[in-house]
C-alpha cells in the first residue's frame, strides 16, 4: 500500500553564525491514510523540526517528503496544526478564531464572504462536537486553558484537512483536563477520520491515542524504533490503568533513556 505521508532519508541542519545545529539525520517515517502516529524522543531530538518539514515551513537539506503522492515544496494546505500554546487571537470571538483558516486557505477564501452563514454553522457544529456548544460568541480570555485548546483543535480542523499535525498540544494542561482532551481528540479522529502526527513527551498520551509510536534518537534525530499499539478501539480512558498499557509505557521510557545516553 502506498503511504499517505512518506518521509525518506530527511536531514536538516540549522545554519547560524555560531555554527550549524544538526537537527535531523537520515530520518525515515511513513503513515497510511487515516493512521494516528505519535512521535516521541528525548528533548531537542528534532520533533518540532520534523513537524516544520512535513508542513512545508522549512525545506530539508536532504531527502524527500511526500503527502498523498505530492512532494512538499512549500506550506501544505491540506494540513491543520495545533501547538502547546493555543495562540487564539484575543480580539476575535471564539467562532471567528475557528473560522480564521477559511479566511486564508483556498478554495474557502474566495467563497468565504458569500457563504459565511454556512461556514459559521459548520464552526458552531464543530464547537459543539468538542463540548463548546454556546461558547462561540465568547472571547478566548473568557475560557479556561482546556477550553482554549478545544477551540484550537476546531480551528485546526475547520477546513477539513486530511492531515492533522499536533505539537505537544496538551502539554500545558493539568492532568485531568489533558485526559479529557485525549478523549476529545480520540472522538474527533474516530468521527472524521483524518491522518494524525502527534509530537508529545507524554508516553501515556502516545500509547492511549496512537496506532503507532515512533521513537527518535537524541539529536541529530532519526527513527530508532516503531511500536505498533494494538489495543482495540474505541479505547476507554480506563485503559491507562491496564498492566499491558503500563508495560508499553515502561518499555518506551526505557528506550528513550537508552537513546539519551547513547
Ligand atoms: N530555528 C532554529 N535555529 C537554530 N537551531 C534550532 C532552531 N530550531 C531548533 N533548533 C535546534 O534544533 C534541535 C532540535 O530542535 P526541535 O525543537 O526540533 O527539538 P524537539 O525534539 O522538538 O525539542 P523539545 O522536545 O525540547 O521540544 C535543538 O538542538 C534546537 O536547539
Amino acid at each position: 500500500m502506498t503511504a499517505f505521508v512518506d518521509i525518506k532519508d530527511v536531514s536538516l541542519t540549522y545554519k547560524g553564525a555560531a555554527g550549524g545545529v544538526h537537527a535531523l539525520d537520515g530520518l525515515d517515517l511513513s503513515l497510511q491514510k487515516g493512521e494516528f502516529a505519535a512521535v516521541v524522543g528525548p528533548s531537542g531530538c528534532g520533533k518540532s523540526s520534523l513537524m516544520k518539514l512535513v508542513t512545508g515551513l522549512l525545506p530539508p537539506d536532504r531527502g524527500s517528503i511526500e503527502i498523498d503522492g505530492t512532494a512538499v515544496r512549500g506550506p501544505v494546505k491540506m494540513a491543520g496544526m495545533a501547538f502547546q500554546n493555543p495562540n487564539l487571537l484575543p480580539w476575535r470571538r471564539v467562532i471567528d478564531n475557528v473560522l480564521l483558516p477559511l479566511e486564508i486557505v483556498e478554495p474557502h477564501r474566495s467563497r468565504f464572504r458569500a457563504e459565511k452563514a454556512r461556514y459559521r454553522e459548520e464552526a458552531r457544529a464543530l464547537l459543539a462536537t468538542v463540548g463548546l456548544d454556546g461558547f462561540g460568541d465568547r472571547y478566548p480570555w473568557e475560557l479556561s486553558g482546556g477550553m482554549q485548546q478545544r477551540v484550537s483543535l476546531c480551528r485546526a480542523l475547520i477546513h477539513h484537512p486530511a492531515l492533522l499535525m499536533l505539537d505537544e498540544p496538551f502539554a500545558a494542561l493539568d492532568a485531568f483536563t489533558r485526559e479529557e482532551l485525549w478523549c476529545v481528540l480520540r472522538d474527533l479522529w474516530q468521527k472524521i477520520g483524518f491522518t494524525v502526527i502527534l509530537v508529545t513527551h507524554d508516553l501515556r498520551e502516545a500509547t492511549f491515542l496512537a496506532d503507532k509510536i515512533h521513537v527518535m534518537s537524541a539529536r541529530p534525530g532519526r527513527l530508532v524504533m516503531t511500536r505498533p499499539i494494538d489495543f482495540p478501539r474505541p479505547r476507554p480512558i480506563e485503559l491507562c490503568f491496564d498492566p499491558a498499557f503500563t508495560d508499553i509505557v515502561h518499555a518506551l521510557r526505557a528506550k528513550i533513556g537508552e537513546v539519551r545516553k547513547a
